[in-house]
C-alpha cells in the first residue's frame, strides 16, 4: 500500500517519470546497487552514470535517489540555498563527525562557516606554509631511505605528510612525537575502516533502519572505531589547550598570525570569550577537519605523483617551471608557489581525473526542474556524481587522457563553469581548497627537485573502490630515482 501511496504522489510521479535501471517489485534497485565488493561497485555506478547520462533514478526499500552528472544540473543544485542539506547518506558519518561543518545544515552551519573562514585566510596560509616545506622536507627524507626499492607505495608516506602537516597547522599539534606515531597510525586505520562500514551500509538499504543496525556486528565495530577516532582527536585537543593562551587584547597568538587564529584556537578562543560552544562542539570540527584536511590531499598527492610518474615530459616542465622561478634550490615562497601556474595546472588536471571526493549528496529543498526536463521532486536525496562529471564525453574531450594543458585560460573560456567541480562550488564549497593546492604544490615541487618518478602502476592497473574518499583498491606504486 506504502509503495502504491508513494507512486500517485506528487514525489512519486515525478521520481518515476525519471530514467533508470528497471526496479524489481518491492526490493527495487537492491540487487543493482549490492555488488560482492566495492571497486566493483565503483564500477557499476560508472556504469550507470554513462549509460543515463545526465540524470537517473535509484530506489531500494523505501529509499529513493537521483543521480546527476552533467555540468547543468549540478549548477542548478549548487547554486540554491534551498538545496544545502546533506542527504542520507551524510547520516552514517555523524556518529564520528557529530554536526560539524561538513554534515551540519541551516543556521549551525551558517555560523560555524562564518566562524571558520578566516582561519583559511590566505594570510595564515602563509604561516601554514613554513609548515608544508617542512614537512615536504622530511618527506623527500623518508623517500631517500626507500628509494633503492623497486617502488614505494606512496599511500603511507604521503598520509603520514598530510596528516602532520594539518595537525601542525589547523590544530597547533604535533602529530610526529614518538608519542604520537602509534596512536596516527591506528587513527589513519580506523578512517579506512569505517568509510568502510558506511559503504557497506549505504549499499543495504534495510541497514538504514536503526533498529535492524544495532544488532549487527558492524554497528559494534563501528562503535569501537568511533572510540578510537574519538580518543584521538580529544589528544589533539587536550595537547593544544595546554600550550594555548588565549590572547589578550592586540597580542598575536602562538601558531597564529596578528589578526587571526588558527582553526583549533579560534575554537578555543571562541569559547574562553564564554561563546555558545561546547567541548563537544570543538571536537567534532576537530574531527571534520582533521578527517576532511588529511585524507583528501593525501589521495590527491597520490594519484599526481603516479600520473607524472607515467608522464615524464609534464615533469620536465615542471621541474623547468621550479628552476626558472626558485634557482639555486632556496625553498620557494607563498609568492613563488603562486607563480607555479604549470605545476597548477598539472594539478588541477590530475583532481580532475581523481577527485578525491567523487559524489556530494544534497537534499532538494524544493522541487528541481533539471535540464533534460524531469522534476526532481522536493525532499527527494539527489547524489551529484564529481568523477562522472570529470569523465564524460560530452564535458571533456578524450577523457581518460592526461592533459594538463586543459587548463590555459584559451582552453577553458568555452567550458562550462561547472565542469570542473573537485571541490564543489557554491555556498557549500570545500572552506580548504586553497590550503590544499599549496599542500600539494610544495609535496610535488620537493619530491621532484629530489627524484625522477618512474611507472610502476599505470592509470588503467588502478581499480579505485567506493568510500568516503577516491581510494585505490590496493597500493599506488611509484619507482622513486634520486636525482643527482
Ligand atoms: C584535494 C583536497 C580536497 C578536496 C578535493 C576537497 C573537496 C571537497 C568537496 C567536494 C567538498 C564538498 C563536500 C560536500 O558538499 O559534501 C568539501 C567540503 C569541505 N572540505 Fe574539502 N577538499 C579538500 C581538502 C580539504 C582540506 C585541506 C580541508 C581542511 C583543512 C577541507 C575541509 C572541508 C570542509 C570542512 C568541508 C565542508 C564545508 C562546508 O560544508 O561548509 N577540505 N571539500
Amino acid at each position: 500500500f506504502r509503495l502504491w501511496q508513494v507512486k500517485h504522489s506528487h514525489f512519486g510521479k515525478n521520481f518515476y517519470a525519471i530514467p533508470g535501471p528497471k526496479p524489481l517489485p518491492v526490493v527495487g534497485n537492491l540487487f543493482q546497487l549490492l555488488s560482492p565488493d566495492t571497486a566493483h561497485m565503483f564500477e557499476k555506478i560508472r556504469e550507470r552514470a554513462e549509460k543515463y547520462y545526465p540524470i537517473y533514478k535509484c530506489q531500494a526499500l523505501g529509499r529513493y535517489y537521483v543521480a546527476l552528472c552533467s555540468p547543468e544540473d549540478m549548477e542548478l543544485v549548487l547554486t540554491n540555498m534551498k538545496h544545502i542539506t546533506k542527504n542520507k547518506t551524510y547520516d552514517f558519518l555523524q556518529s564520528w563527525l557529530g554536526t560539524g561543518l561538513l554534515t551540519s545544515t541551516g543556521a549551525k552551519w551558517q555560523s560555524r562557516r562564518k566562524l571558520l573562514t578566516p582561519s583559511f585566510h590566505f594570510s595564515i596560509l602563509q604561516e601554514f606554509l613554513k609548515t608544508f616545506n617542512a614537512e615536504s622536507q622530511s618527506l623527500v627524507e623518508v623517500l631517500k631511505k626507500e628509494c633503492h626499492k623497486p617502488y614505494v607505495n606512496v599511500v603511507n608516506p604521503i598520509t603520514e605528510y598530510t596528516l602532520i602537516s594539518i595537525g601542525e597547522t589547523s590544530m597547533g599539534t604535533n602529530l610526529n612525537s614518538p608519542g604520537s606515531l602509534e596512536k596516527s597510525a591506528q587513527y589513519k586505520k580506523a578512517v579506512y575502516t569505517f568509510g568502510d562500514l558506511v559503504t557497506q551500509r549505504v549499499a543495504r538499504p534495510w541497514l538504514f533502519i536503526p533498529a535492524l543496525y544495532k544488532m549487527t556486528d558492524m554497528c559494534k565495530e563501528e562503535s569501537n572505531i568511533v572510540n578510537i577516532l574519538h580518543n584521538y582527536t580529544n589528544d589533539v585537543i587536550h595537547d593544544r589547550k595546554k600550550n594555548f593562551v588565549v590572547p589578550k587584547e592586540g597580542e598575536d597568538a602562538s601558531y597564529s598570525t596578528k589578526k587571526r587564529l588558527a582553526m583549533l584556537d579560534l575554537l578555543l578562543n571562541f569559547k574562553a570569550q564564554g561563546a555558545a560552544i561546547t567541548d563537544d562542539g570543538i571536537r567534532e570540527e576537530v574531527d571534520t577537519f582533521l578527517f576532511e584536511g588529511h585524507d583528501t590531499t593525501s589521495m590527491a598527492i597520490c594519484f599526481a605523483l603516479m600520473l607524472l610518474a607515467n608522464h615524464p615530459k609534464v615533469q620536465d616542465l615542471i621541474i623547468e617551471e621550479i628552476e626558472a622561478t626558485v634557482p639555486n634550490d632556496e625553498t620557494p615562497s607563498f609568492k613563488d608557489y603562486q607563480q607555479m601556474s604549470y605545476l597548477e595546472r598539472c594539478i588541477k588536471e590530475s583532481l580532475r581525473l581523481y577527485p578525491s571526493v567523487p559524489f556530494i549528496g544534497r537534499v532538494a529543498g524544493e522541487d528541481i526542474k533539471t535540464s533534460s526536463g524531469y522534476t526532481i521532486p522536493k525532499g527527494c536525496d539527489i547524489n551529484l556524481y564529481i568523477y562522472d562529471l570529470h569523465h564524460n564525453k560530452n564535458v571533456y574531450e578524450d577523457p581518460e587522457k592526461y592533459d594538463p594543458d586543459r587548463f590555459l585560460p584559451d582552453n577553458c573560456k568555452n567550458r562550462h563553469p561547472f565542469a570542473y567541480l573537485p571541490f564543489s562550488a557554491g555556498a557549500r564549497n570545500c572552506i580548504g581548497q586553497k590550503f590544499a593546492i599549496l599542500e600539494i604544490k610544495a609535496a610535488i615541487c620537493h619530491i621532484l627537485r629530489s627524484f625522477k618518478l618512474e611507472p610502476v602502476d599505470r592509470p588503467e592497473d588502478i581499480k579505485c573502490i567506493v568510500d568516503m574518499v577516491l581510494r585505490p583498491q590496493g597500493e599506488i606504486k611509484v619507482k622513486f630515482v634520486p636525482r643527482t
